[in-house]
This record gives C-alpha cells, structure tokens and sequence, in this order.
C-alpha cells in the first residue's frame, strides 16, 4: 500500500510523519525528493535554486521521482510505505506546462504507477504566512504566499482529477486531531 502524505510547504507533513513513525512502526518512510541515493544529489541541485531552466527544476525532480519509485515503490508492494510527498508535488509546483501534459509525464516518471491514499494538509493563507514567518525560508519557499497557495490549489485540482482515494484535512486544527483523522483514514475507517 502506498501513502502519500502532501502539501504544500509548512503545512505539518514532517510533524505528522513524525506520529506516523511511531503508529505504523512496520511501515517504510520515504520522501520526494531525496529517498534514494541518487535522489540525494538531485534533491541538493533541485532545492539549491541552481537551475536557471524552470523546465530544467521540473526534470531534476522527475528523475528524482522515476528513481523513487524504481527503487523504493517497486521493491515494497507488500508493505506499507508512507512518503513525504509525490507526483502531486511534481504536477502541482511545476506550473509552467498544463496539468494533462504534467500528468503525462509524470505518469512516464512513474511507470503508470500512482499512490494508493493521499493525506493533503490545507492551509489558509494567514496560517501561511505565519508558518513562513517563524522559519528560514529555501529557494521555492521565497517565492511567497500566494504562489503556494496557488500551488495548494492545483494540488487538489490534481488529486480530484486523477482519481485517487484522499481526504483534505484542515492543516490548522491540532496536531493530534490531524494525527486521528489520518489514522483512521489509512486504516480505512
Ligand atoms: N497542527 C498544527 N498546528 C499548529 N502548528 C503546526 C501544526 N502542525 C505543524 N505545525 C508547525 O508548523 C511548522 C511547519 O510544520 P512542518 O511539520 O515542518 O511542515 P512541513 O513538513 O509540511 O513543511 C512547524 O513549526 C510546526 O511545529
Ligand atoms: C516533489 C517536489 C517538490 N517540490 C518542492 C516543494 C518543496 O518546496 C521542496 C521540497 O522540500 P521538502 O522536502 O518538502 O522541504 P522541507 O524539508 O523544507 O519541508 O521542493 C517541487 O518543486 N517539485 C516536486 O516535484
């Protein structure tokens, strides 16, 4: 079973994660970018703001994704894999082409293969811009709120457009109630 926990950055995927670790401890934890060894490389290039080519950005995180799910989906089809992020990510910060044209890639990216469940976090602009202002921000987190929040945006137009089973959960209740509502989910209550 493959999990993707998404959104966009300070929404609490790596608190959540965090809780997951501890209430799936059979479960394997992976990222995009960055959870294979190559990815680490492409994660430091991608997050480094080197590329001038937005294009180029996009094919970075594509080869990060095509290793990810060579080496880590493939190999765990009987286990549970929660990963901190995904395709969803890939379509959604890569705006510069339509969303068919990046759901074709990315599938190409994926070998056809697409996550299983999808937690997205979702968070209000002001809840943004108080996460942002209490943080060092990288290269894409500089781009500001209403980028993001555009980007939040074309996350759930994705996950609705490719038809897979999700639940947006509001990113600014308290911890333990995303904690609750995201357990029950995976455990399909
Ligand atoms: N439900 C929540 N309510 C309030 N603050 C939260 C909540 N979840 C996470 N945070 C805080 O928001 C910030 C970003 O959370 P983090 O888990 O690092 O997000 P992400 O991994 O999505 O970037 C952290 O300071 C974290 O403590
Ligand atoms: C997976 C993916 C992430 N991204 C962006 C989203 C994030 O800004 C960044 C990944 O960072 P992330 O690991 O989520 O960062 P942090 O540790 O700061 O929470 O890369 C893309 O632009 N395209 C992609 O395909």
């Amino acid at each position: 079973m493959y999990v993707v926990i998404e959104g966009i950055d300070t929404a609490g995927k790596s608190t959540q994660l965090e809780l997951l670790k501890k209430n799936f401890p059979n479960a394997i934890f992976t990222k995009e970018p960055g959870g294979t060894l190559l990815g680490t490389k492409l994660r430091a290039m991608a997050l480094g703001g080197e590329a001038k080519s937005q294009l180029a950005e996009m094919f970075l995180f594509l080869a990060d994704r095509a290793e990810h799910i060579e080496e880590i989906i493939k190999n765990n089809k009987d286990k549970i894999v929660i990963s901190d992020r995904s395709m969803i990510s890939g379509i959604a910060y890569a705006n510069q082409l339509n969303l068919n044209k990046l759901i074709e890639l990315n599938l190409i990216a994926t070998q056809n293969i697409l996550p299983d469940y999808v937690i997205l976090l979702e968070l209000t602009p002001s809840e943004l811009k108080f996460r942002l202002s209490q943080k060092e921000n990288d290269s894409i987190e500089l781009r500001g709120i209403e980028y993001l929040i555009n980007i939040q945006n074309r996350m759930k137009e994705t996950i609705q457009k490719i038809g897979i089973n999700y639940i947006f959960i509001d990113a600014s209740l308290k911890i333990e109630e995303i904690e609750k509502k995201i357990e029950d989910f995976i455990n399909g209550k």
